[in-house]
């Protein structure tokens, strides 16, 4: 039975500042019609300027949040953002792999968009507790920097990504979503000018690409977040993947469009990156 208000689940990092993490998850679970639940792991305090300090939540604060969630309350969809610790990542996969919600979409969070470290990444149990993570999601979200450290495989131009994406479908049976946000930072800026792609990979290689018109903005923080969870909720309102990102990419555009107007934060500085407007949809 497909619910006709998904029950949401963000297990993800606090931004003070309200524009990514568990904010930006539960303003879009919202915007698309969903009930936003959270389990936090780790406060940020961050702006729009960047991270000014990161602080995990013990595990035990993470697992009785997962645990009063999932003892009252059917959870339709699951996006997981930052996880900050090994130690998290492992406790996030124990709590997945005894529950198994139906929808679990994970954002590969390791880095903000101000460039600061969010999740530990690289060494042996790092990877085995990503290998963990990805066998337990159903639908893995990332950027190219993230794609190649999650492969060790070359992603800087999008031919090469959609490669190292099959073959991390394939080898840990999962879809990915492939993002084309940072390709104006690896391709000729010529070739990466016009249109930003993003690409449902299934695990058999079959590719549904979206494109969109790269919208020039520095409101662009919390794009990843958003994007996660509004994919989140419509495949717990029963969309495909394909379909959800139909709907959902031409959204996020008209959102970073819209979100210079917020007018949040200090924009005359060159440090900032504001967030995209969340409720831009709802302010028609
Ligand atoms: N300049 C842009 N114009 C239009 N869409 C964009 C632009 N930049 C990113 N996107 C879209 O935003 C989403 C996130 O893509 P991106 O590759 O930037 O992920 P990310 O790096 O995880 O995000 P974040 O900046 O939140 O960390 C994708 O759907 C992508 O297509
Ligand atoms: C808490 C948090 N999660 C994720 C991101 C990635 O954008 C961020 N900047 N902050």
């Amino acid at each position: 039975m497909t619910p006709a208000v998904p029950r949401v689940l963000s297990i993800a990092g606090s931004d003070s500042g309200g524009g990514a993490g568990v904010q930006a998850d539960l303003k879009t679970i919202a915007a698309w019609g969903g009930y936003g639940m959270t389990a936090i792991t780790a406060i940020t305090a961050q702006n729009t300027q960047g991270v000014q300090a990161v602080h995990p939540l013990p595990v035990d604060v993470v697992r009785a949040q997962l645990d009063s969630v999932a003892a009252d309350i059917a959870v339709d969809a699951v996006k997981i953002g930052m996880l900050g610790t090994v130690e998290l990542m492992r406790a996030v996969a124990g709590w997945l792999e005894e529950t198994r919600p139906a929808v679990v979409v994970l954002d590969p969070v390791m880095v903000a968009s101000s460039g600061d470290a969010l999740t530990a990444v690289g060494d042996d149990d790092g990877r085995a507790a990503w290998a963990r993570l990805l066998r337990v999601a159903h639908l893995v979200t990332p950027n190219l920097p993230e794609l190649a450290r999650l492969t060790g495989r070359d992603a800087t131009d999008w031919d090469a990504a959609l490669d190292a994406a099959r073959g991390l479908a394939a080898e840990h049976g999962v879809t990915v979503l492939l993002k084309g946000g940072h390709l104006d930072e690896t391709e000729a800026p010529e070739a990466a000018a016009a249109e930003v792609p993003d690409a449902v990979v299934r695990v058999g290689g079959a590719v549904h690409e979206v494109r969109g018109p790269r919208v020039t903005t520095r409101a662009s923080h919390g794009t990843g977040c958003t994007l996660s969870s509004a994919l989140a909720t419509l495949a717990g309102a029963g969309l495909s993947w394909e379909d959800a990102l139909e709907r959902a990419k031409p959204w996020l555009a008209d959102a970073m469009r819209a979100g210079e107007a917020l007018a949040v934060g200090d924009a005359s500085r060159p440090t900032w990156h504001g967030p995209v407007d969340h409720g831009h949809a709802q302010r028609g």
